[in-house]
């Protein structure tokens, strides 16, 4: 079997309060493999967010092991973080934001803006590069911080409900997207979010968390088509995804209740 992407054993998370440790989170075990896309959906304050920081490496567990490609998370290393705000430079342009990340990750000065340009084409941006980050829509400065994540070509992606500030049409476009990233099965992509529907359009697989402290209620394939073909609104509108949507949107409120 391939190099897990992400691996965690019995992690668990508690936060320190003047009335004692709040548990958040866990315990868990959960295995991510290359090509998957591994949406977590829960309900508000299920412990998704300290999930996500605890797999990155900014928060430390309180028990339990967390491995990324085999080692323990180092913040800002082996993986690409978008949050729900972009969180631009915005003293810079949109190429100079995306060429920051580029030397951050090590690339030489001399092939980063090929490689800015690649970016920029590659999450929808084309031109805009000269631009400065206030010249640009939500939308387009969400693709920016999407551009920056994957300037490091990261094995693993983490998003943290990056679409939940953006209007329903950008972000239906941004999901068709960010659906595709796991395509070339290198990569795998770990998505937070508290909607079913992002979650069944986006997922190769489900992980429904239960309420707080959140534990794994639910592990479910996405057998929906992926890669080219199906267009968008004939997956949404088909009877699967709907079933499917019904099965977690189920789950879900089970949880919470
Ligand atoms: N720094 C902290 N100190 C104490 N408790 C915290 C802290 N951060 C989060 N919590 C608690 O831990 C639980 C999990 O929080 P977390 O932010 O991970 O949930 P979430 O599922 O991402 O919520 P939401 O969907 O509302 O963003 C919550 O009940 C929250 O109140």
């Amino acid at each position: 079997m391939a190099e897990a992407l992400v691996e965690l054993v019995g992690v668990e998370h508690s936060y320190k309060s003047k009335g004692g440790p709040v548990p958040a989170l866990g315990p868990l075990d959960l295995r991510v493999d290359p090509g998957e896309f591994v949406v977590v959906v829960g309900p508000s304050g299920s412990g998704k967010s300290t999930f996500l920081r605890v797999v990155s490496g900014f928060e430390h567990p309180s028990g339990g092991a967390v491995r990324l490609l085999g080692r323990t998370p180092v913040p800002g290393r082996d993986v690409g973080v978008v949050f729900q705000q972009p969180r631009l430079f915005p003293w810079q342009s949109v190429g100079a934001n995306i060429g920051t990340a580029l030397r951050w990750a090590g690339v030489p000065r001399a092939d980063r803006p090929q490689r800015i340009v690649e970016l920029l084409d590659q999450v929808g941006l084309g031109a805009l590069g000269p631009r400065r980050t206030w010249e640009i829509s939500g939308g387009q400065q969400q693709r920016v911080a999407i551009a920056r994540a994957l300037a490091a070509q990261p094995r693993l992606l983490l998003m943290d409900e990056p679409f939940a500030a953006l209007d329903a049409m950008t972000r239906e476009r941004l999901q068709e997207d960010v659906r595709t990233l796991t395509d070339d099965g290198t990569r795998g992509v770990v998505f937070v979010t508290h909607s079913v529907d992002e979650a069944v359009f986006l997922a190769s697989r489900i992980v429904v968390l239960t309420d707080r402290p959140g534990r794994i209620a639910l592990d479910l394939p996405v057998p929906l088509p992926r890669g080219a073909g199906l267009s968008a609104d004939e997956l949404r509108g088909s009877a699967q995804y709907a079933a499917l949507r019904g099965e977690v949107a189920t789950a879900v409120r089970t949880v919470a209740a």
